[in-house]
């Protein structure tokens, strides 16, 4: 079979890079390895299919090829190989970094739980205090002291903030910082997962200095113990809540262990990915007041006709669905900064692509929503402006197929939080831009991998009360 293999010729790939003898591609690796980001970005559109191979990486922004290996050839293309490997200290056994029969029951149970009612509610419940008492309270005392805040970062805390409600029915106070031991936990997980998705990027094998416990495994060791410490008082202390741990508790089969990592990963889920998209959206409004002031007269008009025109009063479920226009800004930030630009597949056998390129077993098929969304052939000459009328038939929003856009993944591990995403990400985006106007001040923009899409250096806001107008 390996004869075979070698022999077999890969005619049908692009290669962009010249191969060296005997050491292959290594010395492209090596130079790539802490920027696969962009050159993904930069290799895919130099291919005819917009899928270029350097072994053991096939790049691909081909929706074809990307429904093939997240659908059509599911059970082909698990997640695995050295990335989930370097993962797994982490996130253990739970839904992200699981495959087969583990991963289909905490999938089943977790699309039972995230599809109820009462859930809906428990969200809508969480992210109206967290907004009401410690966001809009914090962006307004900015606006009497003229200080310059980091958004990203108050968006990425207020997302912790809601995790944790959601996940434990507890409230680590990172936004106001009026919790020591909620600090302490936030700081350890930012760390921790910081440490886990850059641990491929260092020349010194991370198990070397695991090992050792040196360097930013001793802090890796050090933030996880906190994590791991804090997370398993809650699973020890579950009671019948309407938190997820509860949920999920309610499951005999389910160990503390697993227990713990199903937590920590909804932990991730929740926290890195919305801020992300808000961070983006904010900073794309910044410069286009025009989709700014149509947002506003969507709100205005939906306060007006369910009669909640009191800006005091928190937006309801029903009216939040009904903001069509800004659903359609949303998606539209997140296909141009998708919050999960690049994923990888590792293929269990050798297989061919949709396109005709070849794939070998114990590769990885890396497709990138960040290059789909630069396509011309996708989405058309004006591809790179930011239009949110692409995503609305007469004023309502249309969903697109998630093999051109894949910003939620797509096939039988579609996101699970897509809906509850969408709740927060317009409850926020609607209760700031009604009562602040956001100046960027550094208009920097740049993205930086990390477990998501983040803004290289935050986002600098001056935060000025919104003059009310007549939109
Ligand atoms: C803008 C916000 C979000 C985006 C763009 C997003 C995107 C994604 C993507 C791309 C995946 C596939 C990851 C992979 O296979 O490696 C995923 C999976 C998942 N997401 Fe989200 N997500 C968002 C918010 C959330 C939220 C708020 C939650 C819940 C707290 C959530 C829960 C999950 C879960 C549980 C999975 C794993 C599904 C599985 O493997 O079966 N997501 N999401």
């Amino acid at each position: 079979l390996l004869m075979r293999r070698r022999s077999s010729p890969l005619a049908a790939n692009f290669t962009p890079l010249r191969r060296y003898p005997i050491i292959g591609n290594i010395p492209h690796l090596l130079k790539n390895r802490s920027r696969m980001l962009d050159w993904a970005s930069e290799l895919i559109p130099l291919s005819p299919t917009a899928t270029s191979t350097v072994a053991p990486f096939v790049f691909t922004a081909n929706p074809s090829n990307v429904e093939h290996v997240i659908r059509a050839n599911f059970d082909n293309y698990p997640k695995g190989g050295f990335i989930t490997s370097s993962m797994h200290d982490f996130f253990g056994d739970g839904i992200f970094n699981s495959n087969g029969e583990l991963w289909r029951l905490q999938r089943k149970t977790a699309s039972f739980e995230f599809n109820t009612k009462s859930i809906r509610s428990f969200i809508m419940d969480i992210v109206r205090r967290e907004a009401v008492h410690s966001l809009l309270p914090l962006l307004h005392n900015a606006t009497t002291t003229g200080e310059v805040l980091d958004l990203q970062d108050l968006l990425e805390r207020f997302a912790f903030d809601n995790v944790c409600n959601l996940a434990f029915g507890y409230d680590p106070k990172s936004l106001d910082g009026t919790s020591e031991e909620g600090l302490k936990f936030f700081h350890a997980f930012d760390d921790a997962t910081h440490i886990v998705v850059h641990r491929t990027h260092s020349l010194i094998p991370w198990q070397i200095k695991k090992l050792l416990n040196v360097g930013s495994e001793k802090r890796f060791r050090d933030s996880q113990a906190i994590v791991q410490e804090m997370v398993s008082r809650f699973v020890k202390s579950t009671h019948k809540q309407d938190d997820l741990l509860s949920r999920f508790a309610e499951d005999p089969t389910h160990s503390e262990e697993l227990l713990r990592d199903i937590s920590i990963n909804f932990m991730v889920a929740g926290r890195d990915t919305t801020p992300s998209a808000l961070t983006w959206f904010f900073w794309i409004l910044s410069s286009r007041p025009h989709i700014a002031e149509q947002i506003l007269r969507e709100i205005k008009s939906i306060r007006a006709r369910t009669n909640n025109d009191n800006d005091n009063e928190f937006f309801r479920i029903e009216e939040l669905r009904e903001m069509h226009y800004l659903h359609a800004a949303l998606s539209e930030s997140m296909r141009l900064y998708p919050p999960v630009p690049l994923l990888p597949r590792l293929a269990n056998e050798d297989d061919v692509l949709p396109d005709g390129t070849s794939v070998r077993r114990g590769w990885f098929v890396m497709y990138s929503s960040y290059s789909m969304a630069r396509s011309k052939s996708i989405w058309g000459e004006d591809c790179m402006e930011v239009k949110p009328e692409r995503w609305l038939v007469d004023g309502v929003y249309q969903p697109t197929s998630p093999f051109k856009y894949p910003v939620f993944h797509g096939g039988p591990r579609v996101c699970l939080g897509k809906e509850m995403a969408y709740i927060q990400m317009k409850a926020v985006a609607a209760c700031v831009l009604e009562r602040f106007e956001l100046e960027v001040v550094e208009k920097r923009g740049e993205p930086q991998l990390s477990m998501t899409m983040r803004m290289k250096g935050g986002l600098p806001v001056r935060i000025r009360e919104r003059i009310i107008t007549t939109l």
